[in-house]
């Protein structure tokens, strides 16, 4: 694992975006098209924010989540709301969403479109991740019904996930398609989750969900 620690949140979240942005135009480079993976959550806004006024050739990018909660886009608790409201603009407007939302009751109902849907574009070309103070990343929660399954090496892409610490089912990348990302990086700030990085790194993938791509992704930390 590398971690980097910066100044303030400001410098985190300018420098990651700068750094998001120059892997994919790397990418962009070497590819007609590329993926990127990001989070949901509170903490990813001000990269996007800055990441989407980046002048990428953005129809050629596409997005997907890191995870979705099962909660129509304009919940306030979708994370694709989020990404349509703080990613999706600027030069990323042109951008191309891989939608992990359907509109049916449960996500196992929509779970073989929205993988076909994905195949496409992996392996990932730049995965962004956030993580929870209790060590879930994605929607690999500890406690989850589908964890062990979603940890193998042998996990399809996509898997259903229902955790005692989530609210509203989920959907989720497997710890398999994060850890092939061709570049992996994870967002935390605050002493709460810098402690629970480092609880996580001595712990089990079943106890600390994080635990299982650490050893390939650079984290990035401010206070
Ligand atoms: O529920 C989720 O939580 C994590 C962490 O979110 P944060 O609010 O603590 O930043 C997030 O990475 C994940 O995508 C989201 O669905």
């Amino acid at each position: 694992m590398e971690f980097i620690e910066y100044p303030d949140r400001d410098m985190l979240m300018l420098s990651l975006a700068d750094k998001l942005s120059s892997q994919l135009g790397a990418a962009l480079r070497r590819h007609d098209t590329v993926s990127l993976s990001v989070p949901g959550g509170t903490t990813p806004g001000p990269v996007f924010d800055t990441l989407s006024g980046v002048d990428l050739d953005w129809d050629r990018v596409h997005v997907v989540l890191n995870d979705e909660r099962w909660v129509p886009a304009d919940h306030p608790r979708s994370n694709t709301g989020l990404l349509r409201a703080r990613l999706f603009q600027n030069h990323a407007a042109k951008a191309h969403l891989i939608p992990l939302y359907a509109d049916t009751p449960t996500p196992e109902d929509s779970l073989d479109a929205l993988s076909e849907g994905l195949a496409p574009h992996l392996p990932v070309s730049v995965v962004l991740l956030g993580m929870g103070a209790d060590m879930h990343t994605a929607s690999l929660f500890p406690g989850a019904d589908n964890l062990e399954a979603a940890l193998a090496s042998d996990a399809p892409p996509l898997m259903a996930m229902r955790a005692p610490g989530a609210s509203e089912p989920r959907i989720t990348l497997t710890a398999p398609v994060l850890r092939a990302a061709l570049n992996l990086h994870i967002l935390i700030t605050g002493a709460e989750k810098r402690e629970a990085l480092e609880r996580a790194r001595k712990l089990s993938p079943s106890e600390a969900p994080v635990a299982a791509i650490l050893s390939e992704a650079t984290v990035h930390w401010a206070e």
